[in-house]
């Protein structure tokens, strides 16, 4: 039982410094939970104790572009508040929505902006539902004290799998004759219809997705050989090339697996176009922004290219039914044109398998960071973990202080927790950012009030969360 003297104290803080325990002006303080000051004897249990700021129902979370079931169950199970929407949605309602929220869902589409999370004051941490983290300015989220996590690998097989059934396709020119087929037309032909056995893949980027691609063309016969700006070990009997350019020479099909970023965006252009064997095949599920679209219509009008696979473009919509019009893209009607091109919505991770796989790992991930301040998975800030708090140890909190990466921070945040009983603490930077956890025990109501405004007046400070 709780004294009358910390009831007292806990309705006294929940008036007086409600919203600032939290990082969230929406938020209230709330007493703790029954195993915070309790009297009587310890219960002994290893069970993981929640740590929450907040009561948890108070969480809002917004899911956006139909994140899997699997991810929504985990979180909704926490208690937390879950709206969920099947689209992305266009800036200005992003910004209205982003504003009143602690968590934010997205997947490819969702642009978080410096402009958008600038709006985000409440915003802890994002989850992308997916293997890219291109459409988050991680620098600005990080620096902001914003953690963002992905799920680097759910997806790679799903993504493998396709450019595997593609590669057959083009060599086959199946998305032809089964076009012509829909209208009617019977128009058998084998005239430069190939076997994909003995033909050479060039897989550009052999990170997850380019190495899980590797093995399986080579059950099938192929040989690959493969480009990046790593030197990297080749699985099975693939070759790494030096340069994009003796990859490009090389094969018959080339297909793109690199992140977008500043140094790969029109990464194939004409020059590479150029560079390439006369009838190879392209093809890009990595980001639209690594081809440029304008020369491939170009090569593959002059013969240059026999076919190719496109999973993604530059600017996509929003939702499915939207029309991909010149609007969006102004060689719309051009590609579609084309003989020998495979168009598809950007579906290469859009597997039940990948889904499900991913909504439970980056949920887990939102779950552990918003609970136990864990980093351990995310993409802009230190990793940094230490065990779950237990029921055992009742009078505890968990110190987050995430502050610019500058000398001198911690000993000023070992003054601060000197009056108390550190029991563990671990801190580690990355770039400008450092993110320091600490438990500390025997404390009470007052004192995680104490140490928690001391930490929030230090320069240093970006973001101050104390869990208990
Ligand atoms: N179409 C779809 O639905 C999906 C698309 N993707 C896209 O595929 C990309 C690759 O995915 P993963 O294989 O998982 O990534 P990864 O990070 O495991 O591998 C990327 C590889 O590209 C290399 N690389 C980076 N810049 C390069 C450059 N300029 N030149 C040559 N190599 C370079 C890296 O060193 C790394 O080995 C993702 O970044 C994402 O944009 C991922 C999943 C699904
Ligand atoms: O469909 C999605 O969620 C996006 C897949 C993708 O491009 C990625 O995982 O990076």
């Amino acid at each position: 039982m709780s004294s009358a003297k910390d009831i007292a104290m806990s309705a006294a803080l929940e008036r007086s410094f409600s919203n600032n325990l939290s990082v969230s002006p929406s938020a209230t303080f709330h007493s703790p939970p029954s195993s915070f000051l309790s009297g009587g004897l310890p219960r002994r249990t290893t069970m993981p104790k929640p740590l929450k700021p907040f009561n948890t129902e108070d969480i809002k979370i917004l899911l956006l572009e139909n994140v899997n079931q699997t991810g929504r169950d985990i979180l909704t199970a926490q208690g937390y508040q879950v709206e969920f929407l099947k689209t992305s949605l266009p800036e200005d309602q992003l910004i209205e929505k982003i504003r009143d929220v602690h968590v934010i869902g997205i997947r490819s589409k969702t642009k978080l902006t410096e402009k958008v999370l600038r709006e985000a004051k409440n915003l802890l941490v994002i989850g992308c539902f997916c293997i890219g983290t291109n459409q988050v300015d991680l620098e600005y989220a990080a620096s902001h004290g914003i953690a963002v996590f992905n799920s680097p690998f759910a997806n790679s097989r799903s993504v493998a799998e396709l450019v595997i059934a593609e590669i057959i396709m083009l060599a086959r020119q199946l998305g032809d004759r089964s076009n012509e087929m829909h209208r009617g037309t019977w128009n058998k032909v084998s005239s430069k219809c190939w076997e994909i056995r003995g033909k050479t893949l060039g897989i550009v980027g052999y990170g997850h997705i380019g190495s899980q691609l590797s093995v399986l063309a080579e059950s099938m016969g192929m040989s690959v050989i493969y480009y990046d700006v790593l030197t990297l070990m080749a699985i099975g009997t693939a070759k790494q090339v030096p340069t994009l350019q003796a990859l490009l020479q090389e094969a018959d099909f080339v297909t793109l697996h690199v992140p977008e970023t500043p140094e790969t965006k029109n990464m194939i252009s004409s020059k590479e176009f150029e560079q390439m064997k006369t009838g190879a095949y392209l093809i890009n599920a990595s980001r639209g922004t690594v081809v440029d679209i304008p020369a491939l219509i170009k090569a593959m009008r002059g013969g240059k290219i026999a076919g190719a696979a496109l999973d993604v473009y530059p600017h996509e919509p929003a939702a499915n039914g939207d029309y991909f019009n010149a609007q969006l893209n102004q060689w719309g009607e051009e590609l579609r044109g084309l003989n020998n091109i495979i168009l598809t919505p950007h579906i290469g991770g859009s597997t039940e398998e990948a889904q499900r796989a991913i909504g439970v790992e980056v949920a887990d991930a939102l779950v552990r960071y918003i609970n136990q301040g864990s980093t351990v998975g995310s993409v802009n800030m230190p990793e940094v973990t230490m065990r779950s708090l237990t029921l055992d140890e009742p009078n505890h909190a968990r110190v987050i202080y995430i502050h610019r990466n500058v000398p001198g921070v911690l000993r000023k945040v070992t003054e601060i927790l000197s009056g108390h009983n550190v029991d563990r603490q671990i801190t580690d930077s990355k770039g400008k950012v450092a993110y320091l956890m600490a438990d500390v025990s025997t404390v009470n109501t007052d004192d995680i009030k104490t140490i928690h405004d001391s930490l929030d007046l230090l320069n240093s400070r970006i973001l101050t969360r104390v869990l208990y």
